[in-house]
């Protein structure tokens, strides 16, 4: 068997203009994985309100964060990915869930090069259907249908491994450092309230009022409420903060359904109003930084933050194409090509 590697990141508009925007959105949010309603009601939604409201508005954000070499999520996906290459005996492809540079691309790219078994590599360190689920069943329909004979093996989460938590922990000190901070707020990307129960395989463990996550289950494989608790958790006992310094937070809500609690924006606020005056943030939702971190987060929450009287506002990149993040990859695939381990 000839092994390869194909990294899956979310994807990006082919470029922030509104016309690219709407494209991009209408893939992304007609995913049934994404916008979890029946398909009329989809329809109904996506295309007819928020595709006539929202691409102005997200073209707009897009152009504030766009780099000439195109969309950062994109250009640091590649960096990682050409980082890694350089470090691995077996080929490294890289798609995105959405827009043009495809995960039917990515495999067939692979399969050009002789190879007959993949380990599809999703850039989430947390499951999550919108994310992790809906790239991995459609590598799979793709298989069906396009590549019989290939064999994929799924990374699913890597939430809890230590060496992450190390290599995550080592960043955020690194760029702490040197900076004021009085609070540390991990901010995740949110979902639908909905999409965690969905997500709840005993269909009986997730309650949604924060006791479940921290009651041990099989639910938590596959529950990213728990996972993101964790992942606070694991680097709050590495760093040693100290409790009260630091909390968990969901951004990036959108639509009337209830999503997971407390949203980032109002714990920003809320922060601001009792007095706290340097703040740092960390996005550990994302491998990349995106319109997300670098908008909503490091523009949008900064102002927030600043309306508040608040005062330093520290924003932690992602990991990006970090050395230390590419060489724990990098020993990931390396151990699977060889077979050694299973990171699934
Ligand atoms: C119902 C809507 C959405 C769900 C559920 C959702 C989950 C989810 N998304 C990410 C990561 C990213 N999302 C990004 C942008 C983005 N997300 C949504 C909606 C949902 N996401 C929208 C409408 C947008 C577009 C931007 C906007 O109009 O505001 C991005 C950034 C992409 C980029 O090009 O930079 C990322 C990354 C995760 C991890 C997640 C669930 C866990
Ligand atoms: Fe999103
Ligand atoms: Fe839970």
């Amino acid at each position: 068997m000839k092994k390869g590697v194909l990294l899956v990141n979310l994807g990006s508009p082919d470029s922030p203009d509104p016309k690219d925007v709407k494209k991009y959105l209408g893939e992304f949010l007609m995913d049934e994985r994404v916008i979890d309603v029946p398909l009329w009601a989809r329809n109904l939604l996506v295309k007819g309100i928020i595709l006539n409201t929202r691409p102005k508005a997200s073209a707009a954000a897009y152009k504030k964060i766009w780099w000439d070499e195109g969309s950062p999520l994109i250009v640091l996906s590649e960096r990682l990915q050409n980082k890694i290459q350089k470090e691995v005996d077996v080929p490294v492809a890289l798609a995105m869930r959405y827009g043009s540079m495809t995960i039917k691309k990515g495999l067939q790219e692979l399969v050009d090069k002789g190879i007959d078994e993949v380990l599809l590599f999703p850039l989430y360190p947390q499951y999550a259907m919108a994310t992790t689920e809906t790239i991995t069943v459609l590598a799979e329909e793709l298989r069906q249908q396009y590549f019989p004979n290939l064999k994929i093996e799924s990374v699913l989460a890597f939430y809890n491994k230590p060496d992450y938590i190390e290599v995550l922990s080592n960043s955020i000190k690194r760029h702490l450092e040197d900076k004021n901070y009085e609070h540390v707020l991990f901010s995740y990307h949110g979902v639908p309230e909905r999409h965690i129960r969905k997500s709840d395989v005993t269909k009986s463990h997730c309650k949604i009022d924060g006791s479940c996550c921290a009651t041990p289950s099989k639910a938590h494989e596959f529950c990213y409420r728990h996972q993101c608790y964790e992942v606070t958790r694991l680097v709050a006992e590495t760093l040693e903060f100290k409790e009260g310094t630091y909390s968990t937070s969901f951004q990036s809500r959108l639509g009337f359904d209830p999503w997971l609690l407390p949203y980032t924006d109002r714990t920003i606020e809320r922060l601001g109003k009792q007095g706290i005056k340097n703040m740092a943030i960390v996005t550990p939702a994302f491998v990349s930084d995106c319109l997300e971190t670098l908008e909503e987060i490091a523009m949008e929450g900064q102002e927030i933050f600043h309306e508040m009287g608040g005062k330093d506002f520290t924003t932690v990149p992602c990991l990006n194409d970090d050395d230390e993040f590419v060489n724990l990859l990098s020993k990931w695939i390396t151990s699977w090509s060889k077979s050694l381990v299973d990171v699934s």
